[in-house]
């Protein structure tokens, strides 16, 4: 299997504080990583590193095997509205906005024509379970539908990655094991691999492989290191 994105030897300081202290990690072609540990141990540096929003004090990332962590901002801007999908915890649509123009909207960012765009954007309704629900505004959602909403919105450019943070956060039990089946079976049969930020171990576990991180460093022994 190729490696689609590693991290090598990450470190990220805030102040005296070490949020990363040599990480390494990689995610292969339409693979999918848990990256689990206790609060403050520096699971969203390491997403927000691997996803080109935190630059790290040393290290690499590498997407496909070129290095990423040393472009520059509208480089990197760039890179994430193309390559990178975002599932977050909460608050990602836009109220005013029915689903489909949601989940268009980032290829709109990209120049696609609007009608173009939503054509688009409606292919993924039906594989999510969403099918009826394409001119529902956010608010007319379930907090399950809206996350699958999100879901493909973070598909609709086709990325490489997907990353997410706690997506099923703010669900309970029954509608986050909905979302996150679909999540990663629906992100492997795009391609797409996905790296995911949770602390709960029934969401990791839906996942290829689950990574502890510890006080800035990875435990236990699921990960591997690319070079
Ligand atoms: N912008 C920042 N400025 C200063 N310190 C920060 C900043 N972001 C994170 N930290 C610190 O870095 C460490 C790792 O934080 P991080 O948010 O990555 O942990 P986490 O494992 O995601 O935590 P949680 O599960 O609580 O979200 C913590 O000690 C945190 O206080």
């Amino acid at each position: 299997m190729s490696t689609v994105l590693a991290g090598n030897g990450l470190v990220k300081k805030y102040g005296p504080t070490t949020a990363l202290a040599g990480v390494d990690v990689a995610v292969a072609e339409r693979e999918s990583l848990a990256i689990m540990g206790p609060s403050g141990s520096g699971k969203s540096t390491l997403l927000h590193t691997l996803a080109g929003i935190i630059r790290p004090d040393d290290g690499q990332v590498l997407l496909r095997g070129e290095r990423i962590d040393h472009w520059g901002e509208n480089r990197l801007s760039a890179l994430r509205r193309k390559r990178f999908g975002f599932v977050f915890q909460f608050g990602q649509l836009l109220p005013e906005l029915p689903a489909e123009e949601n989940v268009a909207l980032p290829l709109m960012l990209e120049g696609v024509p609007r009608r173009q765009a939503v054509q688009r954007a409606r292919r993924w309704f039906a594989p999510l379970g969403l099918a009826g629900l394409e001119h529902r505004r956010p608010g007319q959602l379930s907090g399950g539908q809206a996350q699958r909403v999100a879901i493909a919105r973070a598909l609709a450019v086709e990325p490489d990655v997907v990353f997410a943070d706690e997506p099923t956060g703010a669900l309970d039990q029954a509608t986050g094991e909905e979302v996150i089946r679909l999540l990663t079976s629906v992100t492997r049969d795009q391609g797409a691999c996905l790296v995911m930020v949770t602390h709960d171990a029934e969401v990791a576990a839906h996942c290829d492989r689950v990574v502890q991180v510890r006080d800035g460093r990875i435990a236990g022994h699921s990960q591997y290191t690319v070079a």
